[in-house]
């Protein structure tokens, strides 16, 4: 059976999803767009689903004959859709983030409970990455037990409406979120702190940033975002634990030798970086869809990422000063 797919959001993620699902991967077809803007559907129907009909209500869309769902529209958007599909009991695939506010996240979770099964898989796709999975067994097999993380996560640039807080809800979320699958321990507080202000930052962006979490077992993580960083996109991440050390390894890229300089490239679109996870992630999330319910990264670790968040952007506000991270116990529907 093929499996019917709506894709709500077709700007930059939503059309590579619909792209990978139509041309990459097999056992689903997309056959149902929506976007505000339809000139974003008609050019994603355009371009990768010809035979896909156009939603200008994503509510229909969710109602009509599809069989699962895919949220890309943008973050403050996700909690309506992914209440909606669980209300109409369709397997959806939310993209980060689940919401942008902890109690968005909790509602998510609490309806996806009322249900009784997962229906629900947040995009963070970094856990698909063939890097991070081989530094979490390094962690189990060569660094012991860690003391400490070192990450960056740097974008060459960012439009007019990314934020400051944004550089917490749009781009650290996916170390919020991986870090604490590397290492299987939650977050206790979070301080940010400010350097110099890059000139390339606009006006409403502070950036760079730099934000250290300490987690449950006393690992202290030191993540700068640094959004406008100009050279590439780069994400770092080293594991220092008590035997030894483990770093993510970069993107291949061959090496040249040149003018008696020794190069290598470096990406400069997110979307070229994680290429391959994002195939694995939509792989798994079809797999389970085809069976009725979710799989990968829960509504639990959006919420977790979420109050994380949180944390993170009082944080800004506090100048340095740590903020406390609370969590409640984890519902028996994700352990
Ligand atoms: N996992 C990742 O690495 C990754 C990468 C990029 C984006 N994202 C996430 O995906 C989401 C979309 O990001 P993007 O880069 O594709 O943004 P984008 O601006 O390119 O596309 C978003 C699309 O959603 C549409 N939209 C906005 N509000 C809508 C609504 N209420 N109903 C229907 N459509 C609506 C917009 O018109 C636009 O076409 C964001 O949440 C972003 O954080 C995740
Ligand atoms: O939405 C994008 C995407 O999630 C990228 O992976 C991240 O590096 C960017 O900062 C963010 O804006």
């Amino acid at each position: 059976m093929t499996l019917k797919i709506g894709v709500i959001g077709t700007g930059a993620i939503g059309q590579d999803h619909t792209r990978r699902i139509n041309q990459v991967l097999a056992g689903a077809k997309v056959t149902a767009l929506n976007d505000v803007n339809r000139a974003n559907a008609e050019s994603c129907q355009r371009d990768y689903a010809p035979d896909a009909q156009i939603f200008d209500d994503a509510h229909a869309l969710i109602a009509s004959d599809v069989d699962a769902v895919l949220v890309c529209s943008w973050g403050q958007t996700h909690e309506e859709y992914v209440l909606a599909a669980i209300a109409a009991g369709k397997p959806c695939f939310c993209e980060k983030p689940l919401a942008t506010t902890a109690e968005g996240a909790r509602r998510i979770i609490a309806a996806e409970q009322a249900v009784g099964k997962r229906l629900v898989q947040v995009g963070f796709m970094r856990r698909y990455d063939p890097g991070y999975v081989a530094l979490k067994k390094a962690v189990k097999d060569v660094t012991g037990a860690p003391l400490m993380i070192h990450a960056a996560h740097r974008n060459p640039r960012v439009g007019e409406n990314y934020v400051t807080p944004m550089a917490i809800h749009d781009t650290l979320i996916h170390e919020i979120d991986v870090l604490r699958w590397l290492l299987d321990d939650d977050y206790v507080s979070a301080q940010v702190f400010f350097p110099r202000k890059s000139p390339r930052a606009h006006e409403k962006l502070r950036d760079p940033q730099i934000v250290v979490l300490e987690t449950a077992k006393g690992v202290v993580i030191d993540v700068e975002v640094f959004v406008n960083c100009h050279y590439g996109y780069d994400i770092q991440c080293e594991i220092v634990g008590e035997d030894g050390i483990a770093k993510l390894p970069e993107p291949m890229a061959i090496q040249t030798r040149s003018g008696a300089v020794l190069g290598q490239q470096i990406l400069t679109d997110w979307k070229d970086r994680f290429i391959d996870s994002y195939d694995y992630e939509l792989a798994d999330f079809l797999k389970a869809a085809a069976r009725g319910t979710a799989a990968g990264p829960t509504a639990w670790d959006g919420y977790v990422a979420a109050v994380t968040a949180d944390a993170c952007v009082a944080a800004q506000e506090s100048e340095g000063t740590p903020v406390k991270i609370d969590l409640p116990a984890r519902p028996a529907l994700y352990d």
